[in-house]
């Protein structure tokens, strides 16, 4: 089933929560809402399930509107971050609770619910810890079986908040894998929050990028990633060098290099403006004696090699931070620059933004 937020707005106090935002997402897809802490992501998902009013805009189940449905008939199921299960409760019993609950007259039979309930446990394989208590699991099998509980209740729409956010690396990258596996089976619209770019970029069909209550971006990630739309979304997704200029005429002219600017600038006349450049976007080498060069002259600082990459820190007069460049090993090897030794970077690519 597909959702769609119309022109959403929700304060608390004076403060803008939600400013204007719409989004539409399909069934089947899987979406991921990344953004720095306070940005609006939990609020947006809080608004989707019904536990939180907006006070402008709608939601929309499959083309209908659902803003004035009460949580209970929306057929949500969600999966917070600290969602505890009940402790009282064995995993049988948790997964269970969703379907005990239901009004008698649409209550399944006793025999249906313990066949779902393992059918549930196997698709997060963890059938075999039906009789365990959630203290006697490791925090990944609890959101596994929190998951389950959600899914009992066959929700229209998944809803997960941070769901593996308090586990360790390794277990996040296990269950974020896993829980793509699982969304592909079942088909549904599912939305999850996240601040972690990684997590966002590897599991979702589309990132949607959000600052300050509004979305900045929504794309594919390899889309956010190649494109990103705006310099919050350049400066969130990994890292990036900014070099200040001046733009005029199709090109941004900085101290010591030149970039062709994008085809909405081609008309402007010295205006301020950013270039931003990714570690890897640059050409290293030494200065040739003589010549003039195209490039940046900054002092190389250190580096430190991890996998396949040399990571170097440069220096440059009247900028406040380092240069990070990313060069192939086998590269930073044959350069082999010395502590102190001035190099010439020239950026192969770069996204400018005019500076407001
Ligand atoms: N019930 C509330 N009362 C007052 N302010 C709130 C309430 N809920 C959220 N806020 C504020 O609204 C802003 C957005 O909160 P929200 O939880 O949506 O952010 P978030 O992007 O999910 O952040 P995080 O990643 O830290 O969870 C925050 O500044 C938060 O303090």
């Amino acid at each position: 089933m597909s959702i769609e937020v119309r022109n959403l707005s929700k304060a608390f106090g004076s403060f803008k929560a939600l400013d204007d935002v719409s989004l539409h997402i399909e069934s089947g897809e899987l979406v991921a809402l990344l953004g720095p802490s306070g940005c609006g992501k939990t609020t947006l998902l809080r608004i989707i399930a019904g536990l939180e009013t907006p006070d402008r805009g709608s939601v929309l189940f499959a083309g209908e509107d659902a803003t004035d449905v009460h949580v209970r008939e929306r057929q949500v199921g969600f999966v917070f971050q600290h969602y505890a299960l009940f402790r009282h409760m064995t995993v049988f019993e948790n997964v269970a609770f969703g379907l005990r609950v239901k009004p008698r007259a649409i209550r399944p039979a006793e025999s249906v619910i313990r066949e779902k309930v393992h059918e549930l446990l196997n698709l997060v394989q963890l059938d075999w810890l039906a009789d365990r208590y959630p203290s006697q699991l490791s925090g990944g099998q609890r959101q596994r079986i929190a998951l389950a509980r959600a899914l009992a209740v066959e929700p229209r729409v998944l809803l997960l908040d941070e769901p593996f956010g308090a586990l360790d690396a390794k277990v996040r990258k296990e269950l974020r894998r896993w829980l793509r596996r699982l969304h592909d089976e079942l088909h549904v619209a599912s939305v999850f929050v996240t601040h972690d770019q990684e997590e966002a970029l590897e599991v979702a069909d589309r990132v949607v990028l959000m600052n300050a209550g509004r979305i900045e971006q929504v794309g594919t990630p390899r889309e956010v990633w190649e494109r990103p739309a705006t310099p919050f979304v350049y400066g969130f997704l990994g890292d990036v060098n900014q070099f200040q200029g001046l733009a005029s005429g199709g090109v941004l002219q900085g101290d010591g290099f030149s970039i062709p600017t994008p085809p909405q600038y081609a008309g402007v006349q010295g205006a301020r403006a950013t270039a931003y450049v990714r570690p890897h976007e640059f050409d290293v080498s030494r200065p040739q004696d003589g010549k003039g060069y195209d490039g940046i002259v900054a002092t190389f600082s250190r580096a430190y090699l991890s996998g396949p990459s040399a990571y170097l820190e440069l220096s440059s007069p009247g900028r406040p931070q380092p240069i990070e460049v990313e060069l192939p090993v086998a590269e930073f090897q044959r350069l082999d620059p010395q502590q102190g030794e001035p190099l010439v970077v020239r950026p192969r690519n770069a996204q400018v933004f005019l500076t407001a």
